[in-house]
């Protein structure tokens, strides 16, 4: 099966982890407009900030005074790099939108940072994507088809030139940017979390699937300590870590919703559905893995999802030891619900050094290694002499845990067992998350026997499939419709198989 887009950067045969998704804001001011302050702006780079996680490779912000005339600033690397005091105060308006990249088709290249910005025969268009398009080159090839030339080949770009197309009903008075979306959103099944703004509105819309996730704030008047005050503005995220002090959480957008916000309010424009045979699917790996532990989705914060996987393990998996302990930093609330239902005391195994990021030394074993070590170092007072569970929330290129068990023993550690807080990963996914190929993936390789002489593990075991979508589900209201893609870890994807989906 050929990807789209695949192939711009050479692997990197040291990284760890899935790589993250991209994180969407937007933000719009209810009070004085015309407002050529860069208050918004502001705001955008500090929800960015608490969104960085989601994406590292770039960044941008694109804002608004109420005309056409936008203000765009974009740059690659982190939002604390890219921005400062002066762009900063170039970016007035009374709203505008913003983006943190992790590219997923097409390269990390400035030319490919968002927001997108396009002049249509109605005025301009900025838009920020979180997701994939599954089915990008027939979109690609049906843009194209009508006459319009693309500048880069990112799918991101795709969307913004669908949105340029008179829908098939025609339009009478001007451009109805409802239907415009709807008409997108039919071309388009998923996967996205999208903020786009016009010169005096956004809408915040998710795809039907609800693959991506997206919510709704408000801006709360700083002096004041009254909740139901009228809000001073009203914002959107892909996730509600951003919300902060100033700025509160409302609600999710919905699977399908189209949202407006305008100086006036939010409003729902419209619900698309999605065909009738098909579940809704958000990710799984937000709550395993790729989201902050205090966002919330689904009416619940993730760390105690991610706490309620480490219960389910450890009634999956016990095994008598002396001590449990994490892989810092999104093993620790797994480890802390391992503990809880096993009744083993929790203590800290491993310290992470947060300054090393991404290091890009060459890929050898022993390199690797040392990689490892850089990044974690055991504490011995809890490691000597102990019977230690390690729990991890994922296995995905098995680069880590081998690594950290030989720091472990070198320090004393009696027998170390793994536990690993999701199921092991088997397959590619196209919406929206990097994850290496189905040979890259360790769980193709090896079953868990195998991976722990490998790995030289006591014992190693993954939470099962049922497991993670139990404690995922136990506390999700009764009646709330939910669903959520599994397809990395079943092979069954949302849309159906790869190819219908132009894969
Ligand atoms: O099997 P591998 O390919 O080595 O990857 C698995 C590791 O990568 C991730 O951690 P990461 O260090 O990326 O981030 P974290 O600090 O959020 O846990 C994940 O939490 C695992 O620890
Ligand atoms: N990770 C993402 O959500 C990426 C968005 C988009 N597909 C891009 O590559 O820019
Ligand atoms: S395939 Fe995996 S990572 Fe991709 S959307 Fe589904 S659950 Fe998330
Ligand atoms: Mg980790």
């Amino acid at each position: 099966m050929a990807l789209p887009f695949s192939g711009y950067a050479p692997k990197d045969q040291s990284a760890t982890g899935l790589t993250h998704e991209c994180g969407v804001f937007g933000a719009i001011g209810s009070t004085e407009w015309p407002n050529n302050n860069s208050e918004i702006a502001q705001i955008i780079c500090i929800g960015l900030e608490a969104l960085q996680h989601r994406g590292q490779e770039s960044c941008g912000v694109v804002t608004s005074e109420g005309d056409n005339d936008f203000h765009i600033y974009k740059g690659m690397g982190l939002v604390k790099n890219v921005f400062n005091r002066d762009n900063i105060q170039k970016l007035k308006g009374s709203l505008g939108i913003g983006h943190t990249r992790y590219a997923t088709s097409a390269a990390s290249a400035p030319v490919n940072c968002q927001p997108f910005v396009v002049h249509s025969m109605h005025g301009a268009l900025a838009m920020a994507h979180n997701g994939e398009l599954v089915n990008s080159s027939s979109l690609r090839k049906m843009v194209l088809d009508r006459g319009v030339g693309l500048s880069t080949h990112s799918d991101s770009e795709i969307i913004t030139q669908a949105l340029c197309l008179i829908p098939p009903e025609g339009e009478v008075n001007g451009p109805d940017w409802p239907a415009r979306i709807r008409h997108l959103m039919q071309l388009a099944p998923l996967s996205y979390s999208l903020v786009l703004m016009l010169k005096d509105r956004i809408y915040a819309v998710r795809d039907p699937y609800g693959n991506r996730p997206l919510c709704l704030g408000k801006i709360l008047s700083p002096d004041s300590n009254q909740r139901d005050l009228q809000p001073e503005g009203w914002l959107v995220s892909s996730e509600s870590c951003a919300f902060l002090t100033i700025t509160r959480y409302v609600r999710e957008v919905l699977p399908g919703e189209i949202i407006e916000m305008t100086r006036q309010g939010v409003r729902t424009v419209d619900i698309v559905a999605r065909p009738a045979d098909k579940r809704l699917a958000f990710c799984i790996f937000e709550y395993v893995y790729f989201a902050r532990p205090n966002s919330v989705f689904e009416g619940q914060e993730v760390y105690t999802v991610r706490s309620h996987c480490g219960r389910q393990l450890a009634i999956e998996h016990p095994v008598e030891a002396d001590i449990v302990g994490s892989v810092p930093e999104s093993g620790n609330a797994a480890a802390f619900g391992y503990s809880k239902e096993s009744k083993i005391p929790m203590g800290e195994l491993l310290t992470k050094n947060t300054y090393v990021g991404r290091t890009f030394i060459q890929p050898t074993n022993r390199l690797r290694q040392l990689n490892v070590a850089l990044k974690f170092s055991p504490i011995s007072t809890n490691v000597r002499n102990k019977r230690i569970i390690l729990i991890d929330d994922s296995i995905v290129r098995g680069n880590t845990i081998g690594p950290i068990i030989k720091l472990l023993r070198r320090t004393g550690a009696k027998e170390v067992h793994i536990r690993v807080a999701s199921p092991p990963l088997k397959y590619p996914c196209y919406m929206g998350i990097n994850i290496p190929t189905r040979e890259e993936l360790i769980a193709n390789d090896l079953d868990s026997k195998s991976l722990a002489d490998k790995v030289g593990a006591d014992s190693l075991e993954y939470l099962s499939v049922e497991g993670l979508v139990k404690a995922v589900q136990r506390n999700i209201a009764k009646g709330v419709d939910n669903g959520h893609c599994t397809a990395c870890l079943t092979g069954e994807y949302p849309g159906g198989i790869p190819e219908e989906l132009d894969w």
